[in-house]
């Protein structure tokens, strides 16, 4: 049945707008259907500009489109709403443009804060945390059962794509324990794994379902002992295992300084060679992050790069822009003054 759209109490009438200006709230409508009531600006440079953003992300779109990009969200990246928000924002936008998201997500302050509350203190020696026996119980509760449920109902608010799992889930990641290295030397840390082998069955499944994965970074060793991994570790071994065409880690720093706490020293882009120089010279939070670009590109990966998270919509600057934003690091060899996507012709 349908409605009669000239009945007095049919929706389909045409009120006028509550914001509508007097004087066009009282000239008569036009018959024409679709007429805008309410008149418009024109902007010429602002309609040029928007349309300059739009045409120039076309070359990233192609690069990018049907590609994995593995995001590393880190712990101090989640600390503003604002930030958060855009954050979930841009994952729901990069899956509606084909692009296919994979979240590798921290938490290191949210586990500092709950292990405060239970009178525990938080250590970290080389960027890792000493994680003992009572400690890995934490870091999993926290990272399982609070950082990852809230990314995932974060992107859901925006579209319902995000399914949570963690390295634990379908034999996804194996991890080893290893060591913090201090001054070239290894030192031991507890319960801290790096992750040897990949299973991405788990991921590309979620992928091909058409959903957004979020990895929390427990793990099991061969022998079931969850372990402890750092994110930015995990991050770059999915990365590789998935053959991510890049790896973005939002941080809480706008990238890698040369002269830290230097803030004039920013690196934009730095290639492995360059990168596994400098990587002993590094303060701790960087060294694993560092080291987690670098394992990324040398494992296939195109580019991996450190951003600001706490910029709102930092990702989607740093992916659909020439310009970027915070540090790249590419292959050794890369021409690092190229801005081009490789393979794809500039406008
Ligand atoms: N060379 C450097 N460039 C930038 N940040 C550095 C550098 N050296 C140490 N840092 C510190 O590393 C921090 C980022 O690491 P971390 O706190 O572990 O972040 P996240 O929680 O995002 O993993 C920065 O906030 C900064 O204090
Ligand atoms: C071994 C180790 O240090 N694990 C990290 C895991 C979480 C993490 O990496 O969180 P961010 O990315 O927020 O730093 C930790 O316990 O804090």
């Amino acid at each position: 049945m349908t409605s009669d759209p000239t009945s007095s109490d049919s929706p389909a009438q045409d009120p006028t707008p509550p914001d509508v200006a007097p004087d066009l709230a009282t000239t008569p409508p036009r018959r024409s259907v679709g007429t805008p009531r309410v008149m418009r600006t024109h902007d010429p440079e602002g309609d040029a500009r928007k349309v300059a953003v739009l045409t120039g992300a076309l070359p990233w779109l192609r690069e990018f489109h049907g590609r994995i990009v593995v995001v590393k969200y880190g712990g101090h990246a989640m600390v503003d709403e604002q930030c958060r928000r855009a954050f979930a924002e841009d994952m729901v936008f990069l899956r509606t443009c084909g692009i296919l998201p994979v979240v590798v997500h921290g938490g290191g302050p949210q586990i500092n804060g709950m292990l405060s509350r239970l009178g525990i203190e938080s250590e970290f020696r080389g960027g890792l945390r000493v994680t003992t026996e009572e400690t890995i119980d934490v870091v999993r509760m926290v990272l399982t059962g609070q950082v990852g449920p809230e990314v995932v109902g974060l992107i859901n608010s925006y579209g319902p794509l995000a399914v949570g799992l963690s390295g634990e889930d379908g034999g996804l990641f194996t991890a080893e324990r290893t060591h913090a290295i201090i001054a070239g030397e290894p030192v031991d840390v507890g319960l801290v794994g790096d992750v040897v082998a990949v299973d991405p069955a788990p991921v590309t499944a979620l992928l091909e379902a058409g959903h957004i994965p979020v990895v929390a970074t427990v793990a099991p060793d061969a022998s079931g002992q969850v372990h402890n991994v750092n994110a930015d570790t995990a991050a770059a071994a999915l990365a590789v295992a998935l053959g991510a065409v890049k790896l973005v880690v939002l941080t809480d720093v706008e990238g890698l300084y040369a002269n830290w706490p230097d803030r004039d020293s920013l690196v934009q882009k730095i290639d492995a060679t360059e990168l596994a120089e400098i990587l002993p010279t590094l303060d701790a939070g960087m060294i694993p992050k560092m080291a987690a670009c670098l394992r990324a590109v040398e494992g296939g990966v195109r580019r991996a790069t450190v951003i600001d998270g706490r910029l709102p919509h930092a990702l989607l600057l740093e992916t659909f822009t020439t310009e970027g934003t915070g540090t790249m690091v590419v292959p050794a060899g890369t021409d690092t003054t190229a801005p081009t996507p490789e393979g794809v012709t500039a406008p």
